[in-house]
């Protein structure tokens, strides 16, 4: 039986590792960790790893066969079930195929928020994009812009880019491809998460070039960590929207109950048992909500 340590570590995120399985071959872990207010904290929440990645394999499938009004989307899944997936990550790793991965952090949005919402105050547009006035905090935009970042430093926050300097990076013909692929994917994704009572406000997308130079979908694809899903049921712009998966999360840490100051710079204390248990089952209904799926999927 392979063991984890059998393979190269190459690289790790706040809460995933990627390593070498061989020439073409890598293996993207999901750990149960999780981050709220750019700390990743010290108590995991069990299970998060393999509801994500389950959630992950659903999009790739689904985004990789056709549909009625787009080609299939070129991936970089191999398998997320095979023997040299070592037993300790089993159903929270991904076999994936090696991409040259291409510099830009993919952002489609359909909603303003976060970094969106400031960039918009600030200029009246996200990433060189002009949006009409009056928006406010989670409003829906006329259409989804693509909203492209690079890659900050661990704890950073991505800097927001205009498409002219993607294209000064990449080429412009490549980044016309990023963009045209990162709202076939939004769009996709956001009609089937509203078909499931979910509103899909933004999602972040990394891309890779394969050895035949072919542009593939890599990372994770529209999870709870790379998105903001948001109950369509309570949706009001105007104010901060609930994040589907975290609200308990940051509810408890901005609580007097936990004695933090999120701008203390201090790491959060623990969560309690309660609030782990029930941001578990936030991430368990945020998949079986999507996918129409039981939890755990049958083996
Ligand atoms: C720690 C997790 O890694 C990342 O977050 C970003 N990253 C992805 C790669 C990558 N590199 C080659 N081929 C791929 N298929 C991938 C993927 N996915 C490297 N870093």
């Amino acid at each position: 039986m392979v063991s984890l340590s059998s393979y190269r570590h190459l690289a790790s995120g706040k809460v995933r590792d990627l390593y070498e399985v061989d020439d073409e071959t890598l293996l993207l872990v999901a750990s149960d960790r999780i981050s709220a207010f750019d700390h990743v904290l010290s108590t995991p929440i069990p299970d998060k790893g393999r509801v994500l990645t389950a959630m992950s394999v659903f999009w790739f499938e689904l985004l990789g066969g056709a549909d009625v009004a787009s080609p299939p989307v070129a991936h970089h899944l191999v398998a997320a079930r095979d023997e040299r997936i070592p037993e300790e990550v089993r159903g929270r790793a991904l076999l994936v195929r090696r991409l040259e991965m291409i510099p830009v952090e993919c952002v489609a949005r359909g909603y303003l928020a976060g970094s969106g919402t400031t960039d918009y105050r600030r200029d009246g547009a996200v990433c060189g994009v002009p949006l009409p006035d009056g928006l406010t905090e989670a409003s829906m935009l006329p259409s989804p812009i693509f909203t492209p970042a690079t890659k900050a430093a661990q704890g950073e926050h991505d800097e927001n880019v205009s498409f002219e300097v993607v294209a000064e990076t990449v080429g412009r013909e490549l980044a016309g491809a990023l963009r045209d692929q990162t709202l076939a994917i939004y769009a996709r994704g956001s009609a089937y998460a509203a078909s499931r009572g979910l509103i899909l406000a933004d999602t972040k997308l990394e891309f890779g070039l394969s050895p035949e130079g072919a542009l593939v979908l890599g990372d994770e694809v529209l999870t709870p960590d790379s998105s903001r899903f948001w109950p369509a049921e309570g949706y009001a712009p105007g104010s901060v929207q609930p994040s589907f998966d975290k609200q308990y999360v940051r509810e408890w840490l901005t609580s007097p109950a936990s004695g933090w100051d999120r701008h203390s710079g201090e790491a959060p204390p623990p969560l309690p048992d309660d609030v782990i248990m029930a941001t578990r089952e936030r991430y368990i209904e945020a998949y079986t909500r999507l996918t129409g799926r039981e939890w755990p999927p049958a083996v």
